[in-house]
C-alpha cells in the first residue's frame, strides 16, 4: 500500500502520536516527521524551554506557521497535542492530508503522563487526581477540534492495536 499524502496523528498528550508515528512510518516505509521535533530544531531549544521563556501564545503562532509553510508529502506526521486546537490549524491539517484522532481515556493518558516531569509544560508538576482533572479540563475544550479528524480511533471500544487499526483502514481505502 502506498501513501499519496501525509497521514496526521493527533490527540491529547500521551496518546502515543510520536511512539506510534515511528512504528507506522516503518511499516509503510515513509518518512516520520514530528511537528514538536521540527519546531525544537528551529527554536534550537526544547518546547518546554520555548514555552517557559516566550509563552504559550508565541508557541502556538510558531506551530501554526510551520504547519502552513510545510509542503505536504507522503509521510506520517505526529502532531503536538495542542496543534489541532489553535488558529485555523485543523483546516490546514484536513486540507493537507488524512487526519486520525487517537482517542484514549483520561485514566490511560494520566498514567502515561505521570512520569513526564517538566517536559510537558502544560501539565508540569501535576500528579494523580490533579493530573486527571487537568487532562479532563483541557480535553473538554479540545475534543471539538480533535473530532474534526477524518478517522477516529477509539481505544476503549476497539481495544485493537492502533497500528493494526490504521493499517487496516488504509488497506480498505486502497481497494
Ligand atoms: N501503546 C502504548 N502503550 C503504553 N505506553 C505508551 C504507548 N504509546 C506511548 N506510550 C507511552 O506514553 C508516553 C507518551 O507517548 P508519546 O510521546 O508517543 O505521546 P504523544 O502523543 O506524542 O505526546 P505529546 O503530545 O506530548 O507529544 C511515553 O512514555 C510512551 O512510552
Ligand atoms: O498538548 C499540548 O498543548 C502540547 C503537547 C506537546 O506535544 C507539545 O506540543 C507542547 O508541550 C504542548
Ligand atoms: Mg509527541
Amino acid at each position: 500500500m502506498q501513501l499519496v499524502k501525509p497521514l496526521f496523528l493527533l490527540g491529547f498528550m500521551g496518546c502515543g502520536k510520536s511512539t506510534l508515528g515511528k512504528k507506522l512510518a516503518n511499516a509503510l516505509n515513509v518518512p516520520h516527521l514530528d511537528l514538536d521535533h521540527m519546531l525544537e530544531e528551529q527554536f534550537g531549544m526544547s518546547i518546554a524551554d520555548f514555552i517557559n521563556s516566550k509563552g504559550e501564545e508565541a508557541f502556538r503562532l510558531q506551530e501554526s506557521r510551520l504547519l502552513k509553510e510545510w509542503i505536504a508529502k507522503p509521510c506520517i506526521m505526529s502532531l503536538g497535542g495542542g496543534a489541532p486546537c489553535f488558529h485555523d490549524n485543523m483546516s490546514t491539517i484536513r486540507n493537507k492530508g488524512v487526519s486520525i484522532y487517537l482517542n484514549y481515556p483520561v485514566k490511560t493518558l494520566a498514567q502515561r503522563l505521570s512520569t513526564s516531569g517538566d517536559s510537558r509544560p502544560l501539565i508540569a508538576g501535576l500528579k494523580g487526581e490533579d493530573l486527571e482533572i487537568k487532562i479532563s479540563d483541557l480535553l473538554s475544550n479540545r475534543e471539538q477540534y480533535y473530532l474534526q479528524a477524518e478517522w477516529v480511533y477509539e481505544f476503549s471500544e476497539t481495544k485493537m492495536d492502533p497500528k493494526k487499526w490504521i493499517l487496516q483502514k488504509l488497506s480498505e481505502v486502497d481497494r
